[in-house]
């Protein structure tokens, strides 16, 4: 876009909203989303208005707003409905000098993916001089997904409309590069030039092979056999643990910031612990070259009293656990191995007591720095921050400390047929449990994760969904669209369109086969792309595998990886081809020697059920001539994914 600020404005268009009997969330929505999206440019310039459902009135503000205000960019929210009263479009027709059908057709076209509700949606799309004009459906959600679908092509349109031309010539680089420069007419008619398709090869080491939009559609010509070597999973994780790398170090800001955070520098003790000789026991404070015997009392000295008592031979100081031992003292003898022998003031005051046992010198008395030294290393550099290291940051007084950053993680499910699991199913669709499933595990293991959506089955839409995605995360987690399928297209858009290094596109492993890992520089910084298989349970088993570890090595783990233990079979089991990762619910009755697992049911790679419950996946080897079936008591390693 130009690079002058963006002015945008927002116009509720809605009876209730105007006259205060609704609250409007669609307009203040549309806002936020603008500012945080950062394709407007840092800091847009945003009006806004809410009007009632009528003609005049919506027309006065797009005249303002377009003539005289001279915004680059009017959304509308509401008044587009069948209703009598829904009138933005005929308001938007009145006003606007040429219509953009093209945007109205991608908006009505891709909520029909969502809602068939969206053929009842009558927007009007045009220009009004240099003002483009678009009208959305009044609800949050309708009227976000549409900013959504057409903000791909905004920021170009915004340009063509100000004819800021260095910015349109760079725009139709950037258009070039990712369509691979075949040869096609942009809707104002400039042609760009074929590219050649280089030979397919090793895709680990011939990396650049720049596709062409038309390629992407060549079903016949695609692959017959995954060009990918199906790597050993050891091989693949060793692969994705070298290539995360932490993302930076920052200060916590106070104590309970720390926990969960991995120390990138280690602590020492700056102060003794504890800082004075303190007794142990509640009891007196004697000379234990005293021995036994009838002594007189004096103190008390109780914990955090600041005493001035000396303890000469004869004498005894009554003490309270934690107290300070008072000079001239050299042990504690408990309470329990005195008696009273003479008080005073109706039993308020203890005049002289019985010492009964011999005294060593020391009993009972922790001295300075009995647990921790001045200057002693208490925490290491890559320790994980739970709650024992709480209490240790606190008890040397380290209020703030240096942890690596967590990196920012974007997940993402793609597929034409997937769909958010509120809005009702259309045929052939079903609902997204990966985002779900993925979001909430890693968030589990302490990773807060940013939802970036549904990435429809489309080259351009793959492409420039990860070109937002590169700009603005460390880590990329998506879910389908890897495997043989006409329709997958990450691998060849990461490959083909971003220049991104696949390290690998396959795994020897059930479920999780088409597992692809890749990397792609930008503005200098590595990002890490998982694009795991869109089956529930091969895309949940891979995130546990390789996304995890990943993730842990970057926020500073120094053991990344999932515990392995033994496990016993409490059912037999076929093998399979490849080495299976099989649910299974481990227990651990008092009377075995090792933990039971028990199976999940049927394991197929669709069925999320078999994840219930489960905290461990058995890890079981491929079928062989010799080895074909697992009996029960068969002991196997199972890898740890929750609690046992
Ligand atoms: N000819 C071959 N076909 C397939 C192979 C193969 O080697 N050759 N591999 C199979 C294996 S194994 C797997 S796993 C899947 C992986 O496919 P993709 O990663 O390309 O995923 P999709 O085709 O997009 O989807 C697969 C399946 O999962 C459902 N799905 C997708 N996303 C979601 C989601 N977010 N939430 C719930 N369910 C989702 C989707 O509808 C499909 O049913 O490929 C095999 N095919
Ligand atoms: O490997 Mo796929 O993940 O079996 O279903
Ligand atoms: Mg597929």
């Amino acid at each position: 876009m130009s690079t002058q600020v963006l002015k945008v404005g927002v116009l509720t268009v809605s009876d209730r909203c105007s006259n205060g009997s609704a609250e409007d969330k669609s307009g203040p929505n549309l806002i936020r989303i603008i500012r945080e999206d950062g394709s407007f440019g840092e800091n847009p310039n945003i009006v806004y208005k809410c009007v009632a459902d009528e003609v005049d009135d919506i027309k006065a503000v797009l005249l303002d707003w377009s003539d005289n205000v001279k915004v680059h960019l009017i959304l509308t929210t509401g008044g587009t409905g069948f209703a009598a009263r829904d009138v933005t479009p005929e308001a938007t027709s009145q006003v606007i000098d040429r219509e953009a059908p093209g945007l109205v057709i991608a908006m009505i076209t891709k909520s029909l993916n969502v809602t068939p509700m969206a053929m009842l949606s009558r927007p009007v799309c045009g220009f009004r001089k240099q003002t483009l004009i678009v009208n959305f459906p009044g609800s949050m959600k309708g009227s976000q997904e549409c900013f959504e679908f057409i903000k791909p092509a905004l920021p170009h349109a915004l340009d063509l409309i100000q004819d800021s031309s260095e910015r349109v010539v760079a725009a139709h680089k950037e258009i070039q590069s990712v369509e691979g420069s075949v040869s096609h007419t942009c809707p104002h008619g400039r042609h760009h030039k074929h590219k050649t398709q280089e030979q397919m090869g090793d895709m680990r080491t011939d990396q650049k092979q720049t596709r062409s939009r038309e390629d992407f559609y060549k079903v016949a010509e695609r692959a017959r056999q995954s060009p990918f070597p199906m790597l050993p999973v050891q091989e693949a994780i060793k692969i994705v643990l070298e290539q995360a790398k932490s993302v930076g170090e920052e200060q916590t800001k106070n104590l309970l910031d720390a926990h969960g955070r991995v120390l990138a520098s280690d602590v020492y003790a700056t102060d003794p612990v504890p800082p004075f000789p303190a007794s142990i026991k509640d009891g007196y404070a004697v000379v234990a070259a005293d021995g036994p015997g009838k002594r007189s009392v004096i103190g008390p000295i109780t914990a955090g009293d600041m005493s001035d008592v000396r303890v000469k031979p004869g004498c005894i100081a009554r003490i309270s656990t934690g107290a300070v031992v008072p000079e001239g003292a050299d042990a504690v003898v408990q309470v329990e191995d005195t008696e009273l022998f003479q008080s005073s003031d109706e039993g308020a005051v203890e005049l002289s007591v019985k010492i009964l046992s011999e005294p060593k010198v020391g009993q009972d008395i922790r001295p300075v720095g009995f647990d921790i030294k001045a200057g002693e290393k208490v925490l290491s550099a890559n320790d994980y921050i739970g709650s024992a290291e709480l209490g240790i940051l606190a008890t040397v007084g380290c209020t703030s400390v240096k942890v690596y950053k967590s990196p920012l993680i974007a997940i993402c499910s793609t597929g034409n047929e997937v769909c958010d699991p509120g809005v009702p199913l259309g045929v052939g669709q079903i609902r997204d449990s990966n985002r779900f499933s993925i979001i909430s595990l890693l968030k589990s293991e302490g990773f807060e994760t940013v939802d970036m959506g549904i990435i429809r089955d489309s080259p351009d839409e793959v492409s420039m969904k990860f070109k937002e995605l590169l700009s603005k995360f460390d880590v990329i987690v998506t879910s389908g669209g890897v495997s043989m399928g006409e329709k997958d297209y990450l691998k060849g858009v990461l490959r083909g369109v971003l220049d991104a290094t696949i390290h690998f596109g396959r795994v020897f492993m059930k479920p999780g086969k088409p597992t692809t890992f890749a990397t792609a520089s930008f503005n200098g910084k590595t990002k890490l792309i998982f694009c795991l298989p869109g089956n529930p349970v091969s895309a949940v088993v891979t995130c546990h595998l390789f996304v995890i570890p990943a993730l842990r090595k970057m926020a500073g783990y120094s053991r990344p990886q999932a515990s392995i233990v033994k496990a016993k079979l409490g059912f037999g089991i076929n093998l399979d081809a490849r080495p299976e990762y099989h649910r299974t619910v481990l227990s651990w009755p008092s009377q075995e020697n090792l933990p039971i697992a028990s199976t999940t049911g049927s394991q197929c790679s669709s069925r999320i059920t078999s994840m219930r419950s489960a905290n461990a996946l058995l890890m079981l080897p491929p079928k062989q001539d010799n080895l074909k079936r697992l009996e029960i008591g068969s002991i196997v390693d199972a890898l740890m994914i929750h609690k046992l």
